[in-house]
């Protein structure tokens, strides 16, 4: 079910996510208030998968959701299916979110009202202390403070690195044809950077509920780590000019303090536990 009259386009990118494709869907939609829910559509653009996706969405759009799903089979990348969907949408508001349930739908409400406000928000796992990784292994999370802080001369926003977040469609079409690098890591950053927001605008921010459990693993394999670092390149060297040496220093240096820092706490806790156990 195509309707003409949308406000809001919801764009989730996919691979092998039919079981979270239709608790998203049911759980999205009864989010909304009944005016805004007929005024969004949900697109999921998917990496050709073999799981029955298709078969799910056609089965809510049936019974009667807005959903449509556009299946992707030789460009399978997850920064370049976000622009792929983008295009197809057909709102003002363009939001982009995982499938897997750790941006949680019934936050989506929360994303549009803060747009209402700020030209660009993200939903974002830092603020008052409370991080998703928290539970993670030590590792993944020196990871992710890690990359977090490469980027953090390019953005003040908490969290840099989430596929949650979304903008008015006027500030996209304003962009040269090639000035977002489909290949990239995280298009949420890319966007961020390049896009030609209002000056002296903040960029919203929205805690979005911790995620539930979710149903599949992480896809990211361990080439977006170059992928990473490439983007990085391109965007110090958009945002600053040509600063390769510093660039390259500071990663270096971000990585080891940080790896440092989160190494020294868990001797420390260890050192701490055996003493407090004596
Ligand atoms: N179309 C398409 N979709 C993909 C692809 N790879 C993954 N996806 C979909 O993209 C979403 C994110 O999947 P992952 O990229 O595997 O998630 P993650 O590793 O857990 O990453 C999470 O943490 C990041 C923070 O570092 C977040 O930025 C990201 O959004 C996500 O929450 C899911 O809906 C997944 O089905 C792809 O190649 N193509």
């Amino acid at each position: 079910m195509l309707s003409q009259n949308i406000l809001n386009s919801i764009i989730v990118p996919t691979y092998d996510e039919k079981s979270n494709i239709k608790t998203l869907t049911t759980n999205l939609f009864p989010s909304l208030a009944t005016e805004e829910s007929n005024l969004t559509e949900l697109i999921f653009v998917d990496n050709n998968s073999n799981d029955g996706s298709i078969q799910q969405v056609e089965e809510l759009n049936r019974q009667g959701y807005n959903v449509r799903i556009i299946i992707r089979r030789k460009n399978h990348g997850l920064s370049s299916s976000v622009l792929r969907g983008f295009q197809a949408a057909q709102g003002d508001i363009l939001i982009c979110m995982d499938a897997n349930l750790q941006h949680t739908p019934e936050s989506v409400p929360q994303l549009i009202e803060s747009l209402r406000i700020h030209p660009f928000t993200i939903g974002t796992r830092y603020v008052t202390n409370v991080g998703i990784e928290q539970d993670w292994p030590l590792y993944r999370r020196v990871i992710s403070k890690g990359s977090s802080l490469l980027a953090k001369p390019l953005t003040t926003t908490s969290d840099p690195m989430i596929g949650f977040f979304g903008l008015p469609r006027k500030y996209l079409i304003q962009l040269k044809a090639g000035a977002i690098n489909p290949q990239c890591f995280k298009i949420s950053l890319e966007l961020m950077v390049k896009l030609r927001l209002p000056k002296r605008c903040t960029v919203g921010e929205i805690l979005y509920s911790l995620g539930i459990t979710s149903e599949g693993q992480s896809k990211l394999p361990g080439k977006v780590i170059l992928q990473y670092v490439l983007q990085l390149k391109d965007l110090y060297q958009y945002r600053y000019g040509s600063v390769e040496f510093t660039f390259i220093t500071s990663l270096i240096t971000i990585f080891y303090t940080v790896a440092f820092y989160q190494a020294y706490c868990v001797v420390f806790k260890f050192n701490l536990d055996r003493k407090l156990l004596q």
